[in-house]
């Protein structure tokens, strides 16, 4: 009688990559930071922008028929937020009007830059955009701003101004709800800061995925519990 012989399961296909762990069909295109898993392209799709639809839903951030303003800022982490949530907006019917608000700070060589981005997102992604800038509020571009008073201090008075600004331009908007791209990462850091600052209030406030909700327009942060290295991988892996 012969022997019978156990086939091991073959981790890979030969060429050294993985099966993805999910779905077990394709080749593991990538390590998952937040898991750190070995799935395929796909199911990172997948896994990445249903995770972000569960803390909409579970966190009941928006509601139907809500007019909703995305923070713009021409980075990567407002960029994709403004494509996710697009997306999940049309595929699970969540009944937003959403728009693009961005701040132009009047920044040279800086927020130019990235308001074009902000203007091919507005036509790649069929999102109405609104520019509000410090000059029209303020009378005072951020580069005037820093001639008077020069570089101290000057990230601290742009922060006031830009979170003044983008509440103005919501209003402008007449949104519900203003998103930003606050990611997990950008949360960690806050809660640093205030410990080593010894801030007990803002402590407690700075985890919060909604703030405002007192105040004419509430924010909030989508990518609370999304990582800053799968944000940047995303649209990465679609090149
Ligand atoms: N000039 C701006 N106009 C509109 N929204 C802004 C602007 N600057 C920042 N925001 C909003 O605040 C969030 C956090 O801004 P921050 O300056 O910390 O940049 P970031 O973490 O690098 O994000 P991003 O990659 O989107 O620039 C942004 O994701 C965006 O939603």
């Amino acid at each position: 009688m012969e022997k019978a012989v156990a086939v091991k399961p073959q981790k890979n296909g030969g060429d050294g990559r993985r099966q993805c762990s999910i779905c077990n069909q394709r080749r593991a295109a990538l390590k998952r930071p937040k898991t750190l898993e070995q799935i395929c392209r796909e199911c990172f799709y997948a896994v990445f922008e249903e995770e972000i639809h569960r803390v909409i839903v579970d966190n009941h951030l928006f509601k139907p028929g809500e007019r909703v303003a995305i923070g713009a800022s021409g980075g990567k982490d407002s960029t994709v937020l403004a494509y996710v949530l697009s997306e999940l907006n049309q595929r699970h019917d969540y009944g937003l009007d959403l728009f693009l608000l961005s701040v132009d700070e009047g920044i040279t060589g800086y927020r130019d830059d990235s308001l074009e981005t902000v203007k091919r997102n507005e036509i790649q992604y069929g999102l109405p955009l609104k520019v509000i800038s410090y000059k029209d509020l303020y009378g005072w571009t951020m580069d005037e701003i820093v001639k008077m008073i020069g570089l101290k201090n000057n990230c601290t008075f742009c922060g006031v101004f830009r979170r003044q600004a983008l509440d103005r331009g919501a209003a402008l908007l007449k949104v519900d709800k203003l998103a930003t791209g606050h990611n997990a990462d950008d949360i960690a850091e806050t809660v640093l800061l205030n410990i080593l600052r010894g801030d007990i209030a803002r402590l407690s406030r700075c985890t919060y995925i909604t703030t405002g909700e007192d105040g004419p327009i509430p924010r909030c942060k989508p990518f609370k519990y999304t990582y800053e290295k799968e944000i940047v991988i995303y649209p990465l892996l679609n090149s």
